[in-house]
């Protein structure tokens, strides 16, 4: 058993001991595509599927799997577990991803019974958001159901997302046999038809018809039998059991034709503010991160992808529009605000002592409005942005950090996803945001990652790493002739050590610190992994 009671069962004598660099704990069970593995290693607990032998020798699963893979990488936001690791060349393919120490959707409802309406509108809510991450990185999740649903104190988190696809093209069903679970696909999915974002849609409905009355939306019964439903019938929805605000948006979701079906951004729009405040979800939590033990781009202290925030004394965080920003007549300090571009924050660097961050969570110093948060870095910090519309707005996030000796404003204008930089300004700080969607948070350290290990595109800055000698980086998927990869080694106090350009066809860089040092690799634009040699 983990923390929160999921079940684990015992590694078996034929299951490895390891993969990649993830120790073998248990095992969380399995499925069409192979199992999974509950594994603790450098990122912390993780969850790694191995995909099945059989899968993993058919070469249109591995052309389409590998494209999947790297296509999770650009999904973001708070919904969606995190892909973190993976080998996509061992004869039997593997990824991690953050491992979510909850219950799925189905043992919830099964232990528990349906949910309440206050809690269909956080499932509502978050699925929504989840669906328009996945979406947004140009992905459908095809496999949307309960079992791939993880049901945290924080609402709802998918897994899962993208792989079903790499399983379409494997052609799993020419013996006849339907992969996956009936009755959460959509009709144009049994019907044969490509798959779009509108099937996720209509999974979205069944699924909160689920979590509503208990049961699935086309019965239950032989595969045959409900697949006929799914395609002839129309899904039973018990109105009455669905909170008010979801009646419409649930029957429009499972509309028969995809193309009356409402988008992602539709679902989230609709449901942005209908989430009631204080409500509870039942008493599990998401496992920390170990400081030190932070996958990559994941900052030491944040939640690990929407997790649960640790409040350590040395971290503040706050959202536009929860903290109340100072009063204007309260302001001690000119204002004045910077035009830098995002990646200029570095360039902000005093090389300030390091000896330590404090941090005062709002209200704590005298001259504070209650709900200010301020903060003192004595040492080089990270500052993350995290724009949770997931480019489901077109504003993006602008925050104005003021220094409030000098007063001076850096304005980080237009972000949109989540990014995290590093800071090597020192001195006492404020921030303000534009939008109540808005999250900041600031960080103590650098970070720490151990080489190798992966980092987005446009995640920002990676955590600090020891640079022994050069460092070699390697685009993960292969640049098409158009693309290049502009890259800056710079060391925590912000000086830039080196610079390069990973170019189409070429298997790698390497950047040269000129001495061991504590360094970080600058907002790169693409997927790499960095490594201590070739
Ligand atoms: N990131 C994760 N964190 C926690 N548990 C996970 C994670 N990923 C998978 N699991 C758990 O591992 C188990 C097996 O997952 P898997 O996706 O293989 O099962 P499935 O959905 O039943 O099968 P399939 O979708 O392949 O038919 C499930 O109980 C699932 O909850």
């Amino acid at each position: 058993m983990t923390d929160t009671g999921v079940r684990l069962q015992e590694p078996r004598p034929s299951d490895p001991t390891s993969l990649g660099r993830h120790r073998v704990l248990g095992r969380l069970g399995g499925g069409g595509m192979g199992v999974v593995y509950l594994a603790d290693g450098p990122f912390g607990r993780v969850a790694v599927k191995l995909i099945r032998e059989e899968l993993a020798d058919d070469p249109d699963f591995r052309r389409r799997f590998q494209r999947e893979v790297q296509a999770c990488f650009r999904v973001g936001g708070t919904r969606t577990a995190r892909l973190v690791d993976f080998e996509l060349d061992a004869a039997r393919p593997w990824l991690a991803t953050e491992f979510v120490d909850a219950p799925s959707l189905s043992d919830h409802v099964r232990a528990h019974g349906k949910l309440a309406a206050d809690e269909q509108l956080v499932l509502a809510a978050g699925l929504a958001e989840a669906l328009l991450s996945i979406h947004s990185a140009g992905l459908v999740h095809r496999d949307l159901k309960p079992s791939n649903v993880l049901w945290t104190p924080h609402g709802p988190k998918v897994i899962d997302f993208g792989i079903a696809a790499a399983a379409d093209a494997a052609n799993l069903t020419s013996s006849g046999q339907f992969v996956g679970t009936p009755g959460w696909h959509s009709p144009e999915q049994v019907s044969g038809q490509e798959a779009t974002g509108a099937a996720d849609i209509f999974a979205w409905g069944a699924l909160l018809c689920y979590a509503a009355s208990g049961t699935a939306p086309f019965g239950s019964g032989s595969v045959e039998v409900v697949l006929h439903r799914v395609v002839t019938g129309e899904p039973s929805i018990d109105r009455e059991l669905i909170a008010p605000e979801l009646r419409d948006l649930v029957a429009a979701t499972m509309a028969r034709d995809p193309a009356d079906r409402p988008t992602a951004a539709d679902l989230y729009t609709a449901l942005v503010g209908t989430v009631p405040d204080g409500v509870s979800a039942p008493a599990t939590r998401i496992l920390e991160s170990r400081p030190g033990d932070t996958p990559p781009s994941t900052p030491t202290g944040l939640p690990a992808a929407g997790g649960v925030a640790r409040t350590p004394p040395w971290s503040a965080t706050v959202a536009g529009g929860r903290a109340e920003p100072p009063a204007p007549a309260r302001r001690r300090h000119r204002r004045l605000v910077i035009g830098l571009a995002v990646g200029a924050v570095v360039l902000l660097a005093a090389a300030g002592t390091a000896v330590g961050l404090l941090l005062n969570g709002g209200g704590g110093s005298e001259d504070s409005d209650p709900g200010e948060v301020m903060f003192s870095a004595t040492e080089p910090w990270r500052l993350t942005i995290d724009d949770q519309r997931e480019n489901g707005g077109d504003v993006g996030c602008t925050v104005d950090i003021t220094e409030l000796v000098s007063g001076e404003t850096l304005r980080i204008p237009d972000m949109w996803g989540r990014k995290t930089f590093q800071v090597a300004q020192t001195g006492d700080f404020h921030w303000d945001v534009n939008d109540d969607a808005c999250v900041v948070t600031g960080t103590a350290g650098s970070g720490e990652v151990a080489l190798p290990f992966a980092q987005r595109a446009y995640e920002g800055d990676t955590l600090a790493f020891e640079a022994q000698g050069p460092v070699i980086i390697k685009s993960i998927k292969e640049l098409t002739a158009e693309e290049s990869c502009d890259l800056t080694l710079r060391a925590v106090d912000g000086r830039t050590l080196d610079i390069g350009t990973l170019l189409p066809g070429q298997n790698g860089i390497e950047l040269n610190p000129g001495e061991p040092t504590t360094v970080y690799l600058a907002e790169s634009p693409c997927d790499v992994r960095v490594s201590a040699g070739w």
